[in-house]
């Protein structure tokens, strides 16, 4: 039986289609206004690579914000990534306090990992969503100056089980940026290009540190005196005890959020990278979900936002 079908319904519901796409555009134009020629910092972390649909999306994202005229400074981490390829050279992971106790022989499968792999598969997504980026570490040009990280008390879960006292761990080659010269990623981002950066970077001693990505990425903002740090990570945002998102946050509360146990774990060397950036030049960070396809574009270009905001 043939159906009926109604030209004018159809126009109309195109018509109704294209007003609401129209709309998303002009609800962006303030936000397009606000940021044009302004630096944002992204810390892409290893767990959202997994996906190739959510690389897409990332890359896409970083590419629209170029075409914006925003400069998006991409730094990125690989711990999953880093971790598997020592499990295939049958080297085991260790962390204290969130970062991966580091020898000579891991300094150089993570900078393998970082600086090569990861670094380059970046690269290749930007470009295949239309973006031209440049990868490079801190090493490159001198940008990151490390220092060594000084050895950290083992948390209780390697405690000497036998004893019960706590382990003093050398970290060995974990570094934090203590110099960061600018200019390399001033003269990408002057070539029109994105900058890809690897948490990787060198000590005045000349060996290779390993820097977790989300400092590298908040010393980084902090020198570029960027508008915004992003940090994409698998929860929503900052969590209160209920498990509703804090949209807003300042340093003091941040302390308070720590003091009575609402943040815990990962998220609590992630805050204090955003602290410390947001006072040392850095306009405001954002803790948002890196697994919600165009997760940033929603913060940045919508009234409602997404994640947690923290200013100084
Ligand atoms: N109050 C909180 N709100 C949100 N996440 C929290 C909170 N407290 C602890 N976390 C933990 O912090 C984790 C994010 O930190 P981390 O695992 O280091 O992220 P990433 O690997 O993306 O850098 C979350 O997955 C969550 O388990
Ligand atoms: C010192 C230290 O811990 N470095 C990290 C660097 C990578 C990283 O931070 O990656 P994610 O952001 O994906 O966790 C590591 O070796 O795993």
């Amino acid at each position: 039986m043939a159906t009926t079908h109604d030209p004018a319904e159809d126009d109309a519901a195109h018509h109704k289609a294209m007003l609401a796409k129209a709309e998303t555009l002009t609800e962006a134009l303030p936000y397009l206004q606000r940021y044009a020629g302004k630096t944002f910092v992204v810390k892409y972390g290893g767990h959202a690579m997994g996906d190739p649909d959510l690389a897409q999306d990332f890359a896409e994202d970083i590419v629209l914000l170029k075409a914006v005229g925003i400069n998006p400074v991409v730094v990125h981490g690989g711990g999953p990534q880093i971790g598997r390829m020592l499990k295939a050279l049958g080297i085991e992971s260790k962390f204290v306090d969130g970062l991966r106790v580091t020898d000579k022989q891991t300094a150089e499968v993570a900078e393998m990992v970082l600086a090569g792999a990861i670094n380059k598969e970046l690269v290749s997504w930007i470009a295949r969503a239309g973006g031209k980026a440049i990868g490079i570490s801190g090493k490159d040009g001198g940008m990151v100056i490390a220092r060594k990280v000084e050895a950290k008390k083992a948390p209780k879960a390697i405690n000497d089980a036998e004893s019960g006292e706590t382990i003093v761990v050398d970290l060995g080659f974990v570094g934090e940026p203590a110099r960061i010269d600018t200019t390399v990623i001033d003269t990408i981002t002057g070539a029109n290009m994105i900058p890809v950066i690897a948490p990787i970077g060198v000590g005045e001693d000349g060996e290779t540190y390993n820097i977790n990505a989300d400092t590298m990425a908040g010393a980084i903002a902090a020198a570029l005196g960027a508008a915004r740090l992003f940090l994409l990570t698998d929860v929503p945002g900052v969590l209160d005890k209920e498990r509703r998102l804090l949209t807003d946050l300042t340093p003091a509360d941040i302390t308070r959020l720590a003091e009575d146990g609402t943040i815990s774990g990962g998220m609590i060397p992630k805050l204090e990278t955003c602290v410390h950036a947001v006072e040392a030049g850095c306009e405001a960070a954002v803790v948002l979900d890196g697994r919600v396809p165009h997760a940033m574009l929603i913060e940045i270009f919508t009234a409602r936002g997404a994640g947690t905001l923290i200013r100084a």
